[in-house]
């Protein structure tokens, strides 16, 4: 690890707030009254069948989209943030160059750039990709790049979006990989999948969302022994739910 990426304590996240929030679009209601906390350096699971508001969460706790009912609020100061999304958008440059333009965007000096992304690179298995147009990377290797990428970001809360949806079990182990190394390094993980399997690994705690509503926030070992609503526990039993 180079010496501009330091190690965090969790206890200095700022809790995030969703309070009342929701999202209504051409009079319909999307997400709903949704009120939680996010507090700690914990790994949260978002769970839910398609169109439950998965990535909608994402989106309004990540502030990429404004809510049209009640409120995102961080109590305390807002940390640095990053967002990793199913289909990595990343620019038309060389895999290196989307590393030194992220950096020079987070106001990194000019003679540092180079060297860390370089290290970046390699910390996630593309040393030897680093002059190779991202867009024609593989889908596993541009994930990895969106990856380095923001660990290059050093965020304090990641959001990511169905990051392994396309992915190979070799591909998926290495998102997982990153996301207890991001996790490790003192950053507060909110990650929405489909893949259970995947939420067991890695989840200390679920937030399960059916039809646009909050059913659960509990606890992992809480939330796949002992689901509190019948959704949720048709959901685990692999039975069809909307
Ligand atoms: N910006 C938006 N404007 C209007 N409708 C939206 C917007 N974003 C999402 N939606 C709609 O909100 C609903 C929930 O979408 P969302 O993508 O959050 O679901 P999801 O739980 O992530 O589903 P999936 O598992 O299929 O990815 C869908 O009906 C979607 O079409």
């Amino acid at each position: 690890m180079n010496d501009m990426l330091q190690v965090h304590t969790p206890a200095s996240i700022a809790p995030l707030e969703l309070d009342g929030l929701g999202f209504t679009h051409r009079g319909q209601p999307l997400l709903s009254d949704l009120s939680l906390r996010l507090d700690g350096c914990r790994r949260t699971l978002v769970l839910g069948p398609n169109g439950a508001g998965k990535s909608l969460l994402m989106r309004l706790a990540h502030g990429l989209l404004p809510p049209t009912h009640g409120r995102v609020r961080w109590q305390g100061e807002v940390p640095r943030q990053a967002m990793v999304f199913q289909r990595p958008v990343l620019l038309k440059r060389s895999a290196l160059a989307n590393l030194t333009y992220a950096l020079a965007v987070h106001g990194t000096p000019r003679l540092r750039r180079r060297t860390l992304a370089r290290q970046a690179l390699e910390r996630f298995g593309l040393g030897a990709l680093a002059h190779r147009p991202a867009r024609v990377l593989s889908g596993g290797e541009q994930q990895r790049l969106a990856l380095a990428r923001a660990w290059l970001l050093e965020p304090r809360m990641l959001f990511l979006d169905e990051p392994t949806s396309a992915l190979d079990p070799a591909a998926i182990k290495a998102v997982e990989d990153a996301v207890t190394d991001f996790h490790w390094r003192g950053t507060r993980i909110l990650m929405s999948t489909h893949d259970l399997h995947q939420a067991r690994r890695l989840a200390d705690e679920v937030i399960f969302l059916c039809g646009g509503r909050l059913l659960e926030h509990s606890p992992a070992e809480r939330f796949f022994t002992a689901p509190a609503t019948p959704q949720a526990a048709a959901f685990l039993r692999g039975e069809l739910v909307w």
